[in-house]
Protein backbone atom coordinates (compact mmCIF):
# COMPACT_ATOMS: atom_id res chain seq x y z
CA UNK A 1 0.00 0.00 0.00
CA UNK A 2 2.76 2.36 0.80
CA UNK A 3 5.40 0.78 -1.81
CA UNK A 4 5.34 3.32 -4.46
CA UNK A 5 5.33 1.29 -8.23
CA UNK A 6 8.40 3.10 -9.37
CA UNK A 7 11.40 0.78 -7.79
CA UNK A 8 13.50 4.04 -7.90
CA UNK A 9 11.25 6.13 -5.95
CA UNK A 10 12.30 7.01 -2.33
CA UNK A 11 9.64 7.53 0.40
CA UNK A 12 9.78 10.55 2.12
CA UNK A 13 8.47 10.55 5.94
CA UNK A 14 8.80 13.75 7.67
CA UNK A 15 9.05 13.43 11.26
CA UNK A 16 9.21 17.60 12.22
CA UNK A 17 5.75 17.64 14.11
CA UNK A 18 7.43 14.52 16.08
CA UNK A 19 11.00 13.90 16.56
CA UNK A 20 12.04 17.35 15.47
CA UNK A 21 9.22 18.61 17.90
CA UNK A 22 11.28 16.40 20.77
CA UNK A 23 14.24 19.23 20.06
CA UNK A 24 14.71 21.35 23.58
CA UNK A 25 12.61 24.78 22.65
CA UNK A 26 10.77 23.41 19.41
CA UNK A 27 7.17 22.69 20.74
CA UNK A 28 4.86 24.06 18.38
CA UNK A 29 0.90 24.67 19.55
CA UNK A 30 -1.83 23.23 17.32
CA UNK A 31 -2.20 26.11 14.52
CA UNK A 32 1.31 26.17 14.19
CA UNK A 33 0.83 22.35 13.70
CA UNK A 34 -1.43 22.57 11.50
CA UNK A 35 0.07 24.87 9.20
CA UNK A 36 3.44 22.93 8.97
CA UNK A 37 1.50 19.88 8.37
CA UNK A 38 -0.27 21.70 5.34
CA UNK A 39 3.20 23.30 4.11
CA UNK A 40 4.93 19.51 4.31
CA UNK A 41 1.61 18.41 2.34
CA UNK A 42 2.35 21.01 -0.16
CA UNK A 43 5.85 19.99 -0.54
CA UNK A 44 4.78 16.19 -1.53
CA UNK A 45 6.65 14.73 1.08
CA UNK A 46 4.87 10.68 1.54
CA UNK A 47 4.17 10.52 5.06
CA UNK A 48 3.48 13.29 7.67
CA UNK A 49 4.26 11.89 11.34
CA UNK A 50 2.09 13.95 13.23
CA UNK A 51 3.17 13.11 16.80
CA UNK A 52 3.41 10.86 19.66
CA UNK A 53 -0.81 10.61 20.54
CA UNK A 54 -0.41 9.23 24.50
CA UNK A 55 2.32 12.27 25.11
CA UNK A 56 -0.15 14.50 26.67
CA UNK A 57 -3.90 15.35 25.60
CA UNK A 58 -2.71 18.17 22.99
CA UNK A 59 -0.37 16.07 20.76
CA UNK A 60 -2.94 13.67 20.58
CA UNK A 61 -5.37 16.48 19.28
CA UNK A 62 -2.82 17.53 16.88
CA UNK A 63 -2.56 13.84 15.39
CA UNK A 64 -6.13 14.04 15.30
CA UNK A 65 -6.67 17.50 13.71
CA UNK A 66 -3.85 16.76 11.44
CA UNK A 67 -5.39 13.25 10.31
CA UNK A 68 -8.79 14.85 9.69
CA UNK A 69 -7.47 18.64 7.67
CA UNK A 70 -4.59 17.18 6.07
CA UNK A 71 -5.36 14.88 2.92
CA UNK A 72 -3.23 13.17 0.70
CA UNK A 73 -0.17 11.93 2.86
CA UNK A 74 -0.31 9.30 4.90
CA UNK A 75 -0.63 10.41 8.84
CA UNK A 76 0.99 8.39 11.33
CA UNK A 77 1.07 8.23 15.18
CA UNK A 78 3.96 7.05 17.24
CA UNK A 79 3.23 4.42 20.03
CA UNK A 80 5.29 2.60 22.25
CA UNK A 81 5.06 -1.23 22.60
CA UNK A 82 2.30 -1.45 24.78
CA UNK A 83 -1.69 -1.49 24.79
CA UNK A 84 -2.45 2.26 25.19
CA UNK A 85 -0.04 4.21 23.23
CA UNK A 86 -1.39 1.94 20.79
CA UNK A 87 -4.80 2.23 20.56
CA UNK A 88 -4.42 5.95 21.53
CA UNK A 89 -2.56 6.21 17.96
CA UNK A 90 -4.89 4.40 16.24
CA UNK A 91 -7.65 6.88 18.17
CA UNK A 92 -5.90 9.43 16.69
CA UNK A 93 -4.78 8.27 12.89
CA UNK A 94 -8.26 6.99 12.47
CA UNK A 95 -9.81 9.80 10.27
CA UNK A 96 -7.02 9.73 8.15
CA UNK A 97 -7.78 8.71 4.71
CA UNK A 98 -4.34 6.74 4.94
CA UNK A 99 -3.41 6.55 8.38
CA UNK A 100 -0.67 4.58 9.80
CA UNK A 101 0.94 3.22 12.96
CA UNK A 102 4.55 3.31 14.06
CA UNK A 103 5.43 1.52 16.58
CA UNK A 104 9.06 1.20 18.27
CA UNK A 105 10.88 -1.15 20.91
CA UNK A 106 14.43 -0.64 21.72
CA UNK A 107 16.68 -3.84 20.66
CA UNK A 108 20.17 -2.88 21.60
CA UNK A 109 21.93 -4.43 25.12
CA UNK A 110 22.24 -1.30 26.61
CA UNK A 111 18.36 -0.28 26.21
CA UNK A 112 17.39 -3.89 27.04
CA UNK A 113 19.26 -3.87 30.05
CA UNK A 114 19.60 -0.53 31.71
CA UNK A 115 16.43 1.30 29.80
CA UNK A 116 13.60 -1.68 29.17
CA UNK A 117 15.04 -4.06 31.86
CA UNK A 118 13.58 -6.74 29.72
CA UNK A 119 15.36 -10.07 28.13
CA UNK A 120 15.75 -10.77 23.96
CA UNK A 121 12.64 -13.35 24.76
CA UNK A 122 10.66 -10.44 26.28
CA UNK A 123 11.63 -7.61 23.78
CA UNK A 124 10.46 -10.62 20.66
CA UNK A 125 7.01 -10.83 22.35
CA UNK A 126 6.40 -7.20 22.81
CA UNK A 127 7.51 -6.58 19.65
CA UNK A 128 5.31 -9.19 17.54
CA UNK A 129 2.28 -8.03 19.96
CA UNK A 130 2.60 -4.69 19.12
CA UNK A 131 2.83 -5.17 15.70
CA UNK A 132 -0.39 -7.19 15.80
CA UNK A 133 -2.20 -4.65 18.12
CA UNK A 134 -1.38 -1.71 15.60
CA UNK A 135 -2.65 -4.22 12.80
CA UNK A 136 -5.84 -4.80 14.07
CA UNK A 137 -6.83 -1.51 14.03
CA UNK A 138 -5.11 -0.27 10.85
CA UNK A 139 -3.36 -1.93 7.73
CA UNK A 140 -0.44 -0.21 7.72
CA UNK A 141 2.10 -0.77 10.52
CA UNK A 142 5.51 0.60 10.70
CA UNK A 143 7.89 -0.88 13.15
CA UNK A 144 11.38 0.63 14.76
CA UNK A 145 13.78 -1.65 16.52
CA UNK A 146 15.06 1.71 18.25
CA UNK A 147 18.92 1.67 18.76
CA UNK A 148 19.23 -0.54 15.77
CA UNK A 149 22.76 0.23 14.70
CA UNK A 150 23.99 -0.30 18.34
CA UNK A 151 21.85 -3.95 18.12
CA UNK A 152 23.63 -7.44 17.70
CA UNK A 153 22.92 -7.81 13.91
CA UNK A 154 21.51 -11.78 14.71
CA UNK A 155 19.08 -9.77 17.38
CA UNK A 156 18.27 -7.19 14.79
CA UNK A 157 17.69 -9.92 12.23
CA UNK A 158 15.71 -12.00 14.37
CA UNK A 159 13.52 -8.92 15.62
CA UNK A 160 13.18 -7.59 12.02
CA UNK A 161 11.85 -10.90 11.00
CA UNK A 162 9.38 -11.05 14.03
CA UNK A 163 8.17 -8.31 12.94
CA UNK A 164 7.56 -8.66 9.23
CA UNK A 165 5.64 -11.93 9.70
CA UNK A 166 3.49 -10.19 12.49
CA UNK A 167 2.51 -7.65 9.79
CA UNK A 168 4.65 -4.95 10.08
CA UNK A 169 4.32 -3.10 6.23
CA UNK A 170 7.72 -0.56 7.27
CA UNK A 171 10.56 -1.58 9.00
CA UNK A 172 12.72 1.15 10.04
CA UNK A 173 16.30 1.00 11.36
CA UNK A 174 17.09 3.67 13.50
CA UNK A 175 20.40 4.78 14.35
CA UNK A 176 18.82 6.47 17.46
CA UNK A 177 21.83 8.06 19.26
CA UNK A 178 24.13 8.76 15.53
CA UNK A 179 26.13 6.31 16.48
CA UNK A 180 26.51 4.95 12.75
CA UNK A 181 28.72 5.64 9.90
CA UNK A 182 28.02 5.50 6.53
CA UNK A 183 29.98 2.32 5.39
CA UNK A 184 28.73 0.77 9.04
CA UNK A 185 25.04 1.75 8.11
CA UNK A 186 25.43 0.78 4.36
CA UNK A 187 26.61 -3.03 5.76
CA UNK A 188 23.74 -3.05 8.32
CA UNK A 189 21.03 -2.64 5.23
CA UNK A 190 22.94 -5.14 3.35
CA UNK A 191 23.23 -8.05 6.21
CA UNK A 192 19.59 -7.25 6.91
CA UNK A 193 18.07 -7.43 2.88
CA UNK A 194 19.96 -10.90 2.53
CA UNK A 195 18.94 -12.47 6.02
CA UNK A 196 15.88 -11.62 6.62
CA UNK A 197 13.19 -13.96 5.46
CA UNK A 198 9.92 -11.50 3.92
CA UNK A 199 12.12 -8.12 4.04
CA UNK A 200 11.09 -7.88 0.31
CA UNK A 201 7.62 -8.08 1.06
CA UNK A 202 8.47 -4.49 3.21
CA UNK A 203 9.33 -0.82 2.46
CA UNK A 204 12.76 -0.60 4.19
CA UNK A 205 13.06 2.54 5.69
CA UNK A 206 16.07 4.68 7.87
CA UNK A 207 15.89 7.45 10.87
CA UNK A 208 19.48 8.57 11.27
CA UNK A 209 20.62 11.25 13.75
CA UNK A 210 23.46 13.72 13.89
CA UNK A 211 25.38 13.42 16.56
CA UNK A 212 28.54 12.74 14.28
CA UNK A 213 27.15 15.04 11.73
CA UNK A 214 26.70 11.88 9.88
CA UNK A 215 22.59 11.75 9.13
CA UNK A 216 22.83 12.33 5.68
CA UNK A 217 25.47 10.77 5.01
CA UNK A 218 23.83 7.58 6.75
CA UNK A 219 20.43 7.78 4.91
CA UNK A 220 22.68 8.11 1.67
CA UNK A 221 24.63 5.45 1.90
CA UNK A 222 21.50 3.45 2.96
CA UNK A 223 19.64 4.11 0.24
CA UNK A 224 22.41 3.20 -1.92
CA UNK A 225 22.02 -0.41 -0.60
CA UNK A 226 17.92 -0.55 -1.22
CA UNK A 227 16.07 1.41 1.94
CA UNK A 228 13.38 3.38 0.17
CA UNK A 229 12.01 5.35 2.60
CA UNK A 230 14.18 8.13 4.75
CA UNK A 231 12.77 9.69 7.74
CA UNK A 232 13.69 13.25 8.25
CA UNK A 233 13.03 17.06 9.23
CA UNK A 234 12.46 20.34 8.10
CA UNK A 235 16.04 22.18 8.87
CA UNK A 236 16.74 18.86 10.34
CA UNK A 237 15.22 19.71 13.66
CA UNK A 238 15.43 16.98 16.46
CA UNK A 239 16.59 15.57 19.46
CA UNK A 240 19.96 16.74 20.43
CA UNK A 241 21.92 17.36 17.27
CA UNK A 242 18.61 16.75 15.12
CA UNK A 243 17.37 14.10 12.64
CA UNK A 244 18.61 13.89 9.27
CA UNK A 245 17.44 17.08 7.25
CA UNK A 246 14.85 16.80 4.82
CA UNK A 247 16.14 18.96 2.07
CA UNK A 248 19.49 17.88 2.58
CA UNK A 249 19.11 14.55 1.56
CA UNK A 250 16.10 15.36 -1.20
CA UNK A 251 18.41 17.77 -2.86
CA UNK A 252 21.25 15.10 -2.64
CA UNK A 253 19.20 12.98 -4.32
CA UNK A 254 18.12 15.39 -6.90
CA UNK A 255 21.74 16.56 -7.82
CA UNK A 256 23.46 13.22 -7.47
CA UNK A 257 20.52 11.29 -9.54
CA UNK A 258 23.82 10.43 -11.88
CA UNK A 259 25.26 8.74 -8.79
CA UNK A 260 21.84 7.60 -6.64
CA UNK A 261 19.30 6.48 -9.82
CA UNK A 262 16.70 7.86 -7.13
CA UNK A 263 13.50 10.38 -7.61
CA UNK A 264 10.99 11.63 -4.43
CA UNK A 265 7.89 13.44 -4.53
CA UNK A 266 8.99 16.66 -3.16
CA UNK A 267 8.49 19.94 -4.92
CA UNK A 268 11.72 21.43 -4.13
CA UNK A 269 11.12 24.80 -4.69
CA UNK A 270 8.77 25.10 -1.66
CA UNK A 271 11.92 23.86 0.86
CA UNK A 272 13.10 27.84 1.96
CA UNK A 273 9.35 28.64 2.40
CA UNK A 274 9.03 26.00 4.42
CA UNK A 275 11.94 26.08 6.31
CA UNK A 276 11.20 30.09 7.05
CA UNK A 277 7.91 28.89 8.40
CA UNK A 278 9.00 26.56 10.39
CA UNK A 279 11.88 28.67 11.77
CA UNK A 280 9.17 31.36 12.82
CA UNK A 281 7.00 28.83 14.04
CA UNK A 282 9.44 27.48 16.47
CA UNK A 283 11.75 30.47 17.16
CA UNK A 284 14.93 28.03 15.88
CA UNK A 285 16.75 29.79 13.45
CA UNK A 286 18.52 28.35 10.66
CA UNK A 287 22.85 28.76 10.49
CA UNK A 288 24.13 30.82 8.05
CA UNK A 289 26.24 28.17 6.37
CA UNK A 290 23.68 25.27 6.56
CA UNK A 291 23.08 23.60 2.95
CA UNK A 292 20.40 24.50 1.08
CA UNK A 293 18.47 26.60 3.15
CA UNK A 294 21.23 28.43 5.01
CA UNK A 295 21.52 32.63 4.25
CA UNK A 296 24.55 31.86 3.12
CA UNK A 297 24.15 28.25 0.80
CA UNK A 298 23.50 30.56 -2.05
CA UNK A 299 26.00 33.63 -1.51
CA UNK A 300 29.33 34.25 -2.73
CA UNK A 301 31.85 36.76 -1.14
CA UNK A 302 35.18 35.92 -2.89
CA UNK A 303 36.10 37.92 -6.02
CA UNK A 304 37.61 34.92 -8.13
CA UNK A 305 33.95 33.06 -6.84
CA UNK A 306 31.55 36.05 -7.94
CA UNK A 307 34.42 36.15 -11.44
CA UNK A 308 33.33 32.68 -12.16
CA UNK A 309 29.58 33.41 -11.11
CA UNK A 310 29.41 35.92 -12.93
CA UNK A 311 31.21 34.10 -16.08
CA UNK A 312 29.13 30.87 -15.33
CA UNK A 313 27.54 30.08 -12.33
CA UNK A 314 27.73 26.33 -12.97
CA UNK A 315 31.65 27.37 -11.59
CA UNK A 316 30.47 27.59 -8.30
CA UNK A 317 27.55 26.15 -7.43
CA UNK A 318 25.83 22.78 -8.28
CA UNK A 319 22.04 23.64 -7.42
CA UNK A 320 20.17 26.78 -9.28
CA UNK A 321 18.72 28.48 -6.40
CA UNK A 322 15.53 28.45 -7.88
CA UNK A 323 15.41 24.91 -7.50
CA UNK A 324 14.54 25.74 -3.70
CA UNK A 325 12.88 28.36 -3.62
CA UNK A 326 15.71 31.34 -3.56
CA UNK A 327 14.97 34.07 -6.56
CA UNK A 328 18.76 34.50 -7.03
CA UNK A 329 22.26 34.24 -5.93
CA UNK A 330 23.65 36.98 -4.15
CA UNK A 331 26.91 37.84 -4.66
CA UNK A 332 27.80 39.59 -1.44
CA UNK A 333 30.22 42.66 -1.01
CA UNK A 334 32.77 42.00 1.37
CA UNK A 335 36.43 42.62 2.04
CA UNK A 336 37.31 39.71 -0.49
CA UNK A 337 35.63 40.46 -3.36
CA UNK A 338 36.94 41.88 -6.75
CA UNK A 339 36.27 44.32 -9.43
CA UNK A 340 34.21 42.31 -11.32
CA UNK A 341 31.39 41.82 -8.51
CA UNK A 342 31.62 45.48 -7.95
CA UNK A 343 31.13 46.46 -11.44
CA UNK A 344 27.94 44.04 -11.32
CA UNK A 345 26.80 45.77 -8.15
CA UNK A 346 26.94 49.11 -9.26
CA UNK A 347 25.63 48.80 -12.61
CA UNK A 348 22.69 47.22 -10.73
CA UNK A 349 22.29 50.12 -8.88
CA UNK A 350 21.96 52.32 -11.85
CA UNK A 351 25.54 54.29 -11.88
CA UNK A 352 27.82 54.29 -14.76
CA UNK A 353 31.14 54.72 -13.66
CA UNK A 354 33.85 54.85 -16.32
CA UNK A 355 36.88 52.55 -15.62
CA UNK A 356 38.42 55.16 -13.29
CA UNK A 357 36.03 55.94 -11.37
CA UNK A 358 35.20 52.20 -10.75
CA UNK A 359 39.09 51.39 -10.01
CA UNK A 360 38.47 54.82 -7.47
CA UNK A 361 35.53 53.17 -5.83
CA UNK A 362 37.17 49.67 -5.48
CA UNK A 363 39.90 51.36 -3.52
CA UNK A 364 37.74 53.15 -1.11
CA UNK A 365 35.49 50.18 -1.18
CA UNK A 366 38.67 47.95 -0.03
CA UNK A 367 38.90 50.18 2.83
CA UNK A 368 35.84 50.19 3.71
CA UNK A 369 35.33 46.82 3.79
CA UNK A 370 38.35 45.96 6.25
CA UNK A 371 36.77 48.11 8.68
CA UNK A 372 33.13 46.98 8.71
CA UNK A 373 31.64 43.21 8.57
CA UNK A 374 28.37 44.04 6.28
CA UNK A 375 28.96 46.07 3.17
CA UNK A 376 25.06 47.20 1.92
CA UNK A 377 23.73 48.81 -1.12
CA UNK A 378 23.01 51.98 0.25
CA UNK A 379 27.98 52.02 1.55
CA UNK A 380 28.26 50.93 -2.40
CA UNK A 381 25.40 53.87 -3.81
CA UNK A 382 27.73 56.35 -1.56
CA UNK A 383 31.07 55.49 -2.30
CA UNK A 384 29.71 55.49 -5.75
CA UNK A 385 28.11 59.25 -4.57
CA UNK A 386 31.18 60.58 -3.38
CA UNK A 387 33.22 59.51 -6.56
CA UNK A 388 30.79 61.54 -9.07
CA UNK A 389 31.16 64.38 -6.69
CA UNK A 390 35.31 63.55 -6.58
CA UNK A 391 35.14 65.19 -10.54
CA UNK A 392 35.27 68.19 -8.69
CA UNK A 393 39.02 69.57 -8.82
CA UNK A 394 40.11 69.33 -4.84
CA UNK A 395 42.20 71.72 -3.26
CA UNK A 396 41.94 70.77 0.22
CA UNK A 397 42.25 67.43 1.50
CA UNK A 398 41.73 66.22 5.02
CA UNK A 399 44.70 64.63 6.62
CA UNK A 400 44.31 64.71 10.33
CA UNK A 401 41.77 65.93 13.32
CA UNK A 402 40.95 65.77 16.80
CA UNK A 403 37.76 66.87 18.77
CA UNK A 404 37.19 67.23 22.44
CA UNK A 405 33.76 67.52 23.64
CA UNK A 406 31.63 66.83 26.98
CA UNK A 407 30.24 68.49 30.23
CA UNK A 408 32.76 71.06 32.18
CA UNK A 409 35.17 71.34 28.75
CA UNK A 410 34.82 73.81 26.01
CA UNK A 411 34.38 71.85 22.60
CA UNK A 412 37.40 72.22 20.71
CA UNK A 413 38.95 71.16 17.67
CA UNK A 414 42.48 70.69 15.68
CA UNK A 415 42.29 69.82 12.33
CA UNK A 416 45.13 69.45 10.06
CA UNK A 417 44.53 70.08 6.32
CA UNK A 418 46.95 69.63 2.78
CA UNK A 419 46.81 71.73 0.40
CA UNK A 420 46.83 71.21 -3.22
CA UNK A 421 50.73 72.47 -3.44
CA UNK A 422 51.64 69.70 -0.68
CA UNK A 423 51.51 72.09 2.46
CA UNK A 424 50.18 71.51 5.15
CA UNK A 425 47.75 73.54 7.11
CA UNK A 426 46.91 73.29 11.04
CA UNK A 427 44.87 74.94 12.95
CA UNK A 428 42.10 74.71 16.29
CA UNK A 429 39.35 76.47 17.28
CA UNK A 430 36.24 76.56 20.07
CA UNK A 431 32.53 75.48 18.41
CA UNK A 432 29.20 75.12 19.99
CA UNK A 433 30.40 71.16 20.11
CA UNK A 434 33.02 69.08 18.50
CA UNK A 435 31.27 69.51 14.93
CA UNK A 436 30.87 73.42 15.14
CA UNK A 437 34.37 73.07 16.33
CA UNK A 438 35.42 71.40 13.45
CA UNK A 439 34.14 73.85 11.11
CA UNK A 440 35.28 76.70 12.28
CA UNK A 441 39.02 75.41 12.07
CA UNK A 442 38.15 74.46 8.73
CA UNK A 443 37.08 77.96 8.36
CA UNK A 444 40.17 79.68 9.76
CA UNK A 445 42.38 77.44 7.67
CA UNK A 446 41.07 77.88 4.18
CA UNK A 447 39.73 81.77 4.98
CA UNK A 448 36.47 80.91 3.91
CA UNK A 449 33.40 81.17 6.20
CA UNK A 450 29.79 78.87 4.62
CA UNK A 451 26.88 79.22 6.56
CA UNK A 452 25.19 76.23 7.67
CA UNK A 453 21.55 76.17 6.87
CA UNK A 454 20.71 72.28 7.19
CA UNK A 455 22.64 69.64 8.94
CA UNK A 456 21.54 66.23 9.35
CA UNK A 457 23.11 62.61 10.38
CA UNK A 458 21.70 59.68 9.42
CA UNK A 459 22.88 55.72 10.14
CA UNK A 460 22.99 54.52 6.23
CA UNK A 461 23.48 50.90 6.82
CA UNK A 462 22.10 49.31 10.17
CA UNK A 463 24.58 47.84 13.24
CA UNK A 464 27.38 48.81 15.36
CA UNK A 465 29.60 49.05 13.06
CA UNK A 466 27.27 51.36 10.27
CA UNK A 467 28.48 53.92 8.20
CA UNK A 468 27.13 57.42 9.22
CA UNK A 469 25.98 60.03 6.25
CA UNK A 470 26.37 63.87 6.56
CA UNK A 471 24.21 66.10 4.86
CA UNK A 472 24.76 69.76 4.92
CA UNK A 473 23.57 72.82 3.36
CA UNK A 474 25.38 75.80 2.83
CA UNK A 475 25.27 79.27 1.83
CA UNK A 476 28.02 81.26 0.57
CA UNK A 477 27.64 84.14 -1.39
CA UNK A 478 23.91 84.22 -1.46
CA UNK A 479 23.89 80.63 -3.29
CA UNK A 480 23.18 77.34 -1.63
CA UNK A 481 25.29 74.51 -1.52
CA UNK A 482 24.74 70.84 -0.68
CA UNK A 483 26.40 68.01 -0.21
CA UNK A 484 26.86 64.57 1.99
CA UNK A 485 29.68 62.27 2.97
CA UNK A 486 30.09 59.05 4.65
CA UNK A 487 31.69 57.33 7.27
CA UNK A 488 31.99 55.28 10.04
CA UNK A 489 32.92 57.98 12.14
CA UNK A 490 30.04 60.78 11.86
CA UNK A 491 32.25 63.71 12.47
CA UNK A 492 35.01 62.24 9.87
CA UNK A 493 31.93 62.16 7.76
CA UNK A 494 30.75 65.66 8.34
CA UNK A 495 34.08 67.05 8.31
CA UNK A 496 34.45 65.11 4.89
CA UNK A 497 31.19 66.91 3.72
CA UNK A 498 32.10 70.24 4.61
CA UNK A 499 35.59 70.29 2.90
CA UNK A 500 34.00 68.98 0.07
CA UNK A 501 31.35 72.31 0.16
CA UNK A 502 34.58 74.68 0.82
CA UNK A 503 36.72 72.52 -2.19
CA UNK A 504 33.68 73.78 -4.29
CA UNK A 505 33.97 77.41 -3.22
CA UNK A 506 37.43 78.00 -4.11
CA UNK A 507 37.12 76.12 -7.13
CA UNK A 508 34.53 78.85 -8.05
CA UNK A 509 36.96 81.34 -6.78
CA UNK A 510 39.41 80.27 -8.50
CA UNK A 511 37.25 80.45 -11.92
CA UNK A 512 36.05 83.70 -11.44
CA UNK A 513 39.13 84.66 -10.58
CA UNK A 514 41.15 83.16 -13.88
CA UNK A 515 37.81 84.49 -15.73
CA UNK A 516 39.05 87.99 -17.24
CA UNK A 517 42.67 87.25 -18.40
CA UNK A 518 41.86 83.99 -19.93
CA UNK A 519 39.99 82.11 -22.04
CA UNK A 520 39.87 78.20 -21.13
CA UNK A 521 37.08 76.44 -20.97
CA UNK A 522 35.90 75.88 -17.24
CA UNK A 523 32.91 73.79 -17.83
CA UNK A 524 34.42 71.25 -16.44
CA UNK A 525 34.25 73.04 -12.76
CA UNK A 526 30.63 72.40 -11.25
CA UNK A 527 28.56 75.42 -10.61
CA UNK A 528 27.83 75.63 -6.77
C1 LIG B 1 13.93 7.48 20.23
C2 LIG B 1 12.69 8.23 20.44
O1 LIG B 1 12.59 9.30 19.96
S1 LIG B 1 11.48 7.52 21.34
C3 LIG B 1 10.25 8.74 21.54
C4 LIG B 1 10.66 9.67 22.61
N1 LIG B 1 9.67 10.68 22.76
C5 LIG B 1 9.16 11.01 23.93
O2 LIG B 1 9.49 10.42 24.94
C6 LIG B 1 8.24 12.17 23.97
C7 LIG B 1 6.91 11.88 24.62
N2 LIG B 1 7.02 11.18 25.85
C8 LIG B 1 6.22 11.42 26.93
O3 LIG B 1 5.37 12.31 26.92
C9 LIG B 1 6.34 10.54 28.10
O4 LIG B 1 7.63 9.97 28.14
C10 LIG B 1 5.28 9.40 28.02
C11 LIG B 1 3.90 10.01 28.23
C12 LIG B 1 5.31 8.69 26.67
C13 LIG B 1 5.53 8.35 29.08
O5 LIG B 1 5.60 8.98 30.31
P1 LIG B 1 5.73 8.09 31.65
O6 LIG B 1 4.70 7.05 31.64
O7 LIG B 1 5.73 9.01 32.80
O8 LIG B 1 7.12 7.31 31.51
P2 LIG B 1 8.59 7.88 31.34
O9 LIG B 1 8.65 8.68 30.12
O10 LIG B 1 9.07 8.51 32.58
O11 LIG B 1 9.38 6.50 31.13
C14 LIG B 1 9.21 5.77 29.96
C15 LIG B 1 8.63 4.38 30.26
O12 LIG B 1 8.33 3.78 29.00
C16 LIG B 1 9.09 2.57 28.85
N3 LIG B 1 9.36 2.42 27.45
C17 LIG B 1 10.25 3.15 26.71
N4 LIG B 1 10.15 2.75 25.44
C18 LIG B 1 9.21 1.80 25.37
C19 LIG B 1 8.67 1.08 24.30
N5 LIG B 1 9.09 1.29 23.05
N6 LIG B 1 7.73 0.19 24.55
C20 LIG B 1 7.27 -0.01 25.83
N7 LIG B 1 7.75 0.67 26.89
C21 LIG B 1 8.71 1.58 26.65
C22 LIG B 1 10.30 2.81 29.72
O13 LIG B 1 10.95 1.61 30.04
C23 LIG B 1 9.64 3.46 30.93
O14 LIG B 1 8.95 2.45 31.60
P3 LIG B 1 8.86 2.30 33.24
O15 LIG B 1 7.97 3.45 33.62
O16 LIG B 1 8.27 1.02 33.42
O17 LIG B 1 10.25 2.44 33.71
C1 LIG C 1 11.02 6.30 17.50
C2 LIG C 1 12.30 6.04 16.80
C3 LIG C 1 12.10 5.71 15.38
C4 LIG C 1 13.24 7.17 16.89
O1 LIG C 1 12.88 8.33 16.80
C5 LIG C 1 14.64 6.86 17.01
O2 LIG C 1 15.00 5.70 17.25
O3 LIG C 1 15.44 7.80 16.87
MG1 LIG D 1 14.57 9.60 16.32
Amino acid sequence: MTTPNDPNRVIVFDTTLRDGEQSPGCSMNLNEKLEIAHGLKDLGVDVIEAGFPIASPGDFESVQEIARQVDGPIICGLARCNTADIDRAADAVKHARRPRIHVFLATSAIHREFKLRMSREEILKRAIDGVKRARDQIADVEFSPEDASRTELDFLAEVVERAVEAGATTLNIPDTVGYAVPTHYADIIRHLKKTVRGIDKCVLSVHCHNDLGLAVANSLAALKEGARQVECTINGIGERAGNTALEEVVMALRTRQDYYGLTTGINSRLLLPLSRKLSHATGMQVQRNKAIVGQNAFAHEAGIHQDGMLKNPNTYEIMRPEDIGLSRTELVLGKHSGRHALRQKISDLGYHLSDEQLNKVFESFKVLADRKKDIYDADIEALADTQIHESVQKVWKLQAFTCNAGTGTLPSAAVSLERNDGKIHRDAALGDGPIDAVFNTIDRITGITLKVVDYRVRAVTFGGDAQGEAFIEAEYAGKKVTTRAVSTDIVEASALAYLDLINRVTARQDRDRLKPTDNVSHDAVPSL
